[in-house]
This record gives structure tokens, sequence and C-alpha cells, in this order.
């Protein structure tokens, strides 16, 4: 069985290639949009949503069956037909050339896969059953968006600015490492609810005041 890996991929600007334009290649290429990658589609035909994206421009479409040569240039290969046999070919060609390849009908052949993702503007939840039941996975993360409900989006959205001022306005290691403590505990996520964020309210003064107080403590 294989031990999955988990990393968050940085793919803004990148090429990726999706082969196969059914539901399965929906769901890779939304996720893959979402992450403001640069997306090519080969297949001759397109399932409803994605016509729509590749007529406005959103996605790259070659109205064609798979061809060698076709990975050439990708960073990240999806295989998704519903031909094994042009799968196959597809990863195949994607691994001699070193490139990342995931196979939807057999998981095994891939370098990677995908998980069920929930998100919450800078939170990602990603939930993965190494392959074992996809249902399922998709059954937690739904669980999991229940159990988080919407406040740490705007929190991290505090996490964020609060962290980077942090970083640069305390030189001192030991202080600096209590201070991003302090902000990512229980008790401030606590504090954070009552509050009402508004990213301009939080003025340079205010900040100092927050790092003076808990500084302290
Ligand atoms: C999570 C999600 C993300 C995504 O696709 O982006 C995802 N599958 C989703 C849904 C889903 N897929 C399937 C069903 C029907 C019910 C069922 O089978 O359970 C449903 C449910 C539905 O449609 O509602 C059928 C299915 N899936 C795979 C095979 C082939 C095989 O198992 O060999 C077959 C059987 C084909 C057949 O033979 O019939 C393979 C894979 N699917 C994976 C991911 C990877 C493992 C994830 C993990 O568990 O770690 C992996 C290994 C490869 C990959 O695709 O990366 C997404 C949920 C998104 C969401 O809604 O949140
Ligand atoms: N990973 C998953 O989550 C998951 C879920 C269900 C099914 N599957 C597997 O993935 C496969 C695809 O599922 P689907 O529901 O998207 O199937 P689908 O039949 O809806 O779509 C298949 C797509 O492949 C295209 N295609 C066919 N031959 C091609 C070729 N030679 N070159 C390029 N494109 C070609 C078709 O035009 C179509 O757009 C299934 O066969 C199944 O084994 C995976």
């Amino acid at each position: 069985m294989a031990v999955y890996l988990p990393i968050m991929l940085d793919c803004r600007g990148r090429r990726c290639l999706v082969v196969g334009g059914g539901a399965v290649a929906v769901r890779k290429i939304r996720s893959l949009l979402e992450a403001q990658a640069l997306v090519t589609v080969v297949s001759p035909a397109l399932a409803p949503g994605l016509e729509e994206l590749a007529a406005a421009g959103a996605v790259d479409w070659r109205r064609r069956a798979f061809a060698p040569g076709d990975t050439a240039g990708a960073w990240l290969v999806f295989a998704a037909t519903g031909d094994r046999e042009v799968n196959a070919a597809a990863v195949r060609e994607a691994k001699a050339a070193g490139i990342p390849v995931s196979a939807a009908d057999d998981p095994e052949a891939g370098d990677f896969i995908s998980p069920a993702v929930v998100r919450r503007g800078r939170l990602t939840v990603a939930v993965s059953t190494s392959g074992a039941g996809p249902g399922a996975a998709a059954g937690i993360a739904a669980a999991l968006e229940d159990f988080l409900g919407e406040g740490y989006e705007p929190y991290l959205d505090w996490l964020h600015r609060m962290r980077s001022e942090i970083k640069r306005r305390e030189p001192r290691p030991e202080i600096r490492r209590k201070l991003l403590r302090k902000l990512a505990s229980p008790e401030e996520f606590e504090a954070f609810q009552g509050r009402d964020w508004m990213a301009e309210e939080w003025s340079p003064e205010r900040i100092e005041a927050w790092m003076t107080e808990n500084r302290e403590e």
C-alpha cells in the first residue's frame, strides 16, 4: 500500500494537462483553476460545465484524442479519460519525461492522487483514504466542513496580518516565537471570535499594543 506524502503545491501560472473531458476531468479542472493553474485539456468532447470554461478561454481545449507528445511542457498531468489504454499511454509518457502524473482509473500507476478538500479562505483541509474509498473521503470532508464553521477564514486573515508584522517588527527570536505561539493559540482564536475584524482598523498602534501586552505576559 502506498503511504502518500501530503504536500501543498503552488500551481499558480503552471501549465497542467488534463487528458479527457468527462465528469472526473471536470473535478480535477475546477480544483486546478481554483489553484490558479494554467489548464490544457485534450479530449474530443467536453462535459457540459467544461464547454463553457473552454468557450470563455479559462481552459485551453485541444479538441481531439490524446496523441504522443501531448505531455510535453506540462508541469503536472491528470490522465482521466474513460479509456484505460489511453490513460496508461499518458502515464507512460509523463513518467518518461519526469512529469508527476495521476491516473483516475489506476491510482497505483500514477505518482499522486487527489484528496477531498474543504476550504475556508486561507484554511485548506485535505482528506484522503489513500484510495480506499473516495466517496468516504468526500463524506469525511463534508463532516469536517460542518465541524469547522465559518470562524477560521477571518481569523486566518488576521493571523496572516499579525504574523507578518511580528516577523517584521520583533527581531529577538525568543520573543518572536512567544508572540507567534500566542497568536496561534486556542485562547487567541476564542478571543478573536468576539472581535469585529477589519484590516484597516488594525492600525500599527493597535498591533504594537497587542505585541506589548503579550510580550509581557
Ligand atoms: C476525493 C475525490 C477528489 C477528486 O476527484 O478531485 C476523489 N474522488 C472523488 C469522488 C469519487 N470518486 C469515485 C466515486 C464513486 C464512489 C466511490 O467509488 O467511492 C466518488 C464519489 C462521488 O462521485 O460522489 C469513484 C472512483 N474514484 C477513483 C476510482 C478508481 C479506483 O478506485 O481505482 C473510482 C472508481 C471508478 C470505477 O471503477 O467505477 C479513484 C480516485 N478518486 C480519488 C479522489 C483518489 C483517491 C482519494 C482518496 O481516497 O484518497 C483516486 C484514487 C485517484 C484520483 O482521482 O485522484 C472526489 C471527491 C470530491 C468531493 O466531492 O469532495
Ligand atoms: N478518480 C475518480 O474520482 C474517478 C471517479 C469515477 C470514475 N473514475 C475513472 O475515471 C474514468 C473517467 O471517468 P469519467 O466519469 O470522467 O468518464 P466519462 O466517460 O464521463 O469521460 C471520459 C472522457 O474521456 C474522453 N476521451 C475518451 N477517449 C479519449 C482519448 N483517446 N483522448 C482524450 N480524451 C478521451 C471523452 O471524450 C470523455 O470526455 C473512468 O473510466 C473511471 O475508470 C475515476
